[in-house]
């Protein structure tokens, strides 16, 4: 992508190992090492400009958060976002989320956030979609037993597409909303995105699924 990966970008990065981990495949089966606690892990897929998870990470001082995004031009104002309020429980990662299973063991994360994951409408890319059954796989390889994904867009088509996959892996479905900022759903925190999209006034779905527990 010309247009997103930029030399300041890259060097900003260099220049905050503290907050953007480089190499986080050296903690793979030890993140809370990295976090000094035993709390729980949360990530978030496609972080983007970071809005969510610094703001899940200021609510939530005792859950661990983990964001990962693609491109370095887009995580730097993440970074930004991380540089100015410092939180202990947030780190970032430069990383395509292909490569999951070399930085996180089995069991290490307890639940994943995809907000507005790009939807790949056509069917010949069907596979870049975050919801796919590969991602999925590589999702159960790194989550809790009966580990979760909370999953939002403003999207129809991925949505439903989502709600298949989901439902076609197995994955129980917990919570579902066509319509979440006329739902009842309290203590929801916005991306980016949501807050463009929502003011045009397009309806947010939103979602909540589970892994089944294995079988023993
Ligand atoms: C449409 S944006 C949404 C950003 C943010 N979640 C929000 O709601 O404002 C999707 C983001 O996912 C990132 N992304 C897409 N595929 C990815 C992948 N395989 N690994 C990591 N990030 C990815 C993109 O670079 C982009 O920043």
């Amino acid at each position: 992508m010309r247009l997103r990966n930029k030399p300041w970008a890259k060097e900003k990065i260099a220049a905050y190992p503290q907050y953007i981990i480089p190499q986080p495949e050296q903690y793979k089966g030890r993140w809370h090492e990295l976090f000094s606690n035993g709390h729980p892990i949360h990530i978030e897929i496609g972080t983007g400009k970071g809005r969510f998870i610094t703001e899940m990470a200021k609510m939530n001082p005792h859950i661990n958060y983990i964001g990962i995004e693609l491109y370095e031009s887009v995580i730097v104002c993440a970074l930004d976002k991380l540089i100015e309020n410092d939180l202990p429980n947030l780190r970032l990662l430069n990383v395509n989320a292909k490569d999951l299973t070399n930085i996180f063991a089995k069991g290490e994360v307890k639940r994943i956030y995809l907000n507005f994951s790009d939807p790949w409408p056509k069917k010949r890319h069907e596979k870049r979609r975050l919801t796919y059954r590969t991602f999925l796989e590589l999702y159960e390889n790194i989550l809790v037993d009966e580990g979760e994904i909370h999953f939002k867009t403003d999207n129809r088509g991925l949505f439903e597409y989502s709600l298949v996959s989901f439902s076609q892996y197995g994955l129980v479905l917990q919570y579902v909303s066509l319509d979440l900022h006329r739902s009842d759903f309290e203590g929801n925190v916005m991306t980016e995105y949501e807050q463009k999209f929502s003011e045009k006034g397009n309806p947010i779905y939103r979602c909540e699924v589970k892994y089944r527990k294995p079988m023993s």
